[in-house]
């Protein structure tokens, strides 16, 4: 069985993006065939006897850049025609459940290229690059940890990984809110009781508390969704 996505990993620190996703529902899926994360080391498309991935920056400035032609090379190698090629960088796209939700169902197969140091020469933006995409607006040592973050993200949304496919639709974002608080056993702990309506049976009435809490917790916490989806939902708004 072929699976259903493929992820090359181009990076310096391959091992910082493997080690992550070898446990858990991530590791399991791996095993299981349904998705298939191949962590490549960009220093194995050198050709020089020093293995040279960086130099120092044109015009001048601080720091290094990696260099351009082990990355084509690494690139061209590994496409295929409907391969789809992204690279992490704090000036991409802020990456978002709408985006994973793109790229589960993109085609099949992504390259994921993570830059390091002062980034990659934007020879490669330019030519080889489909979509940049970024994890936040702070600045990490290196695009590992945001592939990680990417490749986790998107593979739970591949049929088969979650154990039930509810879990990636009833969750927060997924309809433009934060999912309502949620209790587990026991009902009462430290004089703290799990509201009524959970334990009531009645799962209409448990819906509605549920979207109740949701738009409460997104108007706390997220005014930018409150705003987006009181506009779509003027009469939420009104409340
Ligand atoms: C130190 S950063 C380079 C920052 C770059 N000089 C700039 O100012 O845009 C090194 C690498 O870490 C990764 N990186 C850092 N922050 C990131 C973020 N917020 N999202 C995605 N990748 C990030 C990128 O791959 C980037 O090339």
């Amino acid at each position: 069985m072929s699976a259903a996505l493929t992820i090359d990993v181009l990076s310096l620190f391959p091992e910082m993006v493997e080690a992550p996703l070898a446990g858990s529902i991530l590791g399991k899926a791996r095993e299981k065939g349904l998705v298939e994360v191949r962590c490549h080391n960009i220093r194995d498309w050198t050709k020089d006897r020093h293995r040279k991935t960086d130099d120092y920056l044109c015009g001048g400035g601080q720091g290094m850049l990696l260099k351009p032609e082990p990355i084509f090379a690494a690139v061209e190698e590994l496409r295929r025609p409907e391969t789809r090629v992204v690279l992490m960088t704090p000036q991409g796209r802020t990456f978002n459940q709408d985006l994973a939700g793109e790229l589960a169902a993109s085609g099949g197969h992504l390259i994921i290229l993570c830059g390091h140091y002062e980034g990659v020469d934007h020879r490669v933006v330019e030519e080889l690059v489909d979509v940049e995409l970024s994890i936040g607006d702070y600045i990490l040592t290196n695009g590992a940890i945001a592939a990680v973050v990417v490749i986790d993200a998107v593979a739970r949304l591949i049929p088969g990984v979650l154990g039930d496919e509810r879990s990636s639709v009833e969750e927060s974002f997924s309809n433009g809110l934060l999912e309502a608080p949620a209790y587990t056993k026991p009902n009462e702990f430290r004089g703290l009781s799990v509201p009524e309506i959970l334990l009531s049976g009645n799962h209409p009435a448990i819906e509605r508390w549920k979207h109740e809490r949701s738009l409460e917790r997104t108007r706390l916490n997220r005014p930018d969704l409150w705003r987006a989806w009181v506009e779509a939902h003027p009469e939420d708004g009104a409340r």
